[in-house]
């Protein structure tokens, strides 16, 4: 497999920036060219970067969105579906694409935990915030799926919460386009990528990356954000080893630690 962590070059090994990361994968991401729901080949280049990560001893946990699947904001209002009715069919996409990613993962060998927001027993854990770290602890990859169990919200800020209450260092939005752009690459082709904004900027510039919520729980909490390409392979090691690559979001400058 190619190797794409750095390794150790004549003695010089670069260790990875962070040791905890959450990883959010969205819906649309997994469906690679869009030609079906999943793409097993975006799966499985997923399966093999993290693969690589974790044999450098990185705690890697993982949110599925499922809009490949269902966007409750899509369908409210179609059909007699009312908007929390279709939510809890979006948050249960996103667990069928969490178990997909497992499967995926678990193939090659990496050892997997799926913890859903609301109870599944039969296929997955109930999100359990302290099982969720001691999985993490054993070396295991903790895939969270159904977002944040409630209506009314995004996956986005389901991975902003569970970043949060893991302790993760930073948050990765593995996304279909190459970052934060100064407004949509799909409708203005000379969009400028922007490498580097803070979470005011977000929301000064009306930055469309993630919902307001998600943003301010990363904000509050001094989450980094780098959002990028999941469809360049290697972009997730990348992203991982520090390398400028997509946008980086955060305080630009000291975040206020919180004070003990
Ligand atoms: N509360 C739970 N509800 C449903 N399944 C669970 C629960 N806790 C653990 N499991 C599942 O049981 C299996 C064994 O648990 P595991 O995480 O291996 O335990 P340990 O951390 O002691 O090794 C795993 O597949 C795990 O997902
Ligand atoms: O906490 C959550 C997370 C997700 N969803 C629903 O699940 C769908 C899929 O999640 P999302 O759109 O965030 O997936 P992504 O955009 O990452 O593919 C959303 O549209 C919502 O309808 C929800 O109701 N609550």
């Amino acid at each position: 497999m190619l190797n794409l962590l750095p390794c150790a070059k004549f003695g010089n090994f670069v260790p990875p920036k962070w040791n905890r990361v959450l990883l959010k994968v969205s819906g649309e991401a997994l469906s690679g060219d869009g030609q079906q729901t999943i793409d097993p080949k975006i799966t499985m280049s997923i399966a093999t970067e993290i693969s690589a990560i974790t044999r450098l001893g990185v705690q890697v946990a993982i949110v599925v969105g499922g809009g490949n699947f269902f966007r409750g904001s899509t369908w409210a209002g179609a059909s007699g579906l009312d908007r929390a009715t279709a939510d809890y069919i979006g948050m249960m996409a996103t667990v069928m694409n969490a178990i997909f990613l497992q499967a995926s993962m678990e193939s090659i060998g990496v050892q997997t935990r799926v913890q859903t927001a609301f109870k599944i027993a039969e296929i997955a854990e109930p999100y359990i915030r302290r099982r969720a770290i001691r999985h993490l602890e054993k070396g295991r990859v903790v895939i969270f799926g159904a977002g944040t169990g409630n209506p009314f919200f995004t996956t986005d800020t389901a991975a902003a919460l569970r970043a949060a209450e893991i302790n993760a260092e930073v948050m990765f939005k593995a996304t279909n386009v190459d970052g934060v752009f100064d407004s949509d690459p799909k409708k203005n082709p000379n969009a400028a990528l922007l490498k580097h904004v803070s979470y005011k900027d977000v929301f000064s510039k009306g930055l469309s990356v993630m919902d307001t919520t998600a943003i301010t729980l990363c904000q509050e909490n001094c989450i980094p954000v780098v959002v990028f390409n999941l469809r360049t392979h290697g972009n997730i090691s990348k992203a991982l080893m520090g390398e400028q690559i997509g946008t980086l979001i955060d305080q630009k400058g000291a975040c206020a630690e919180t004070v003990v």
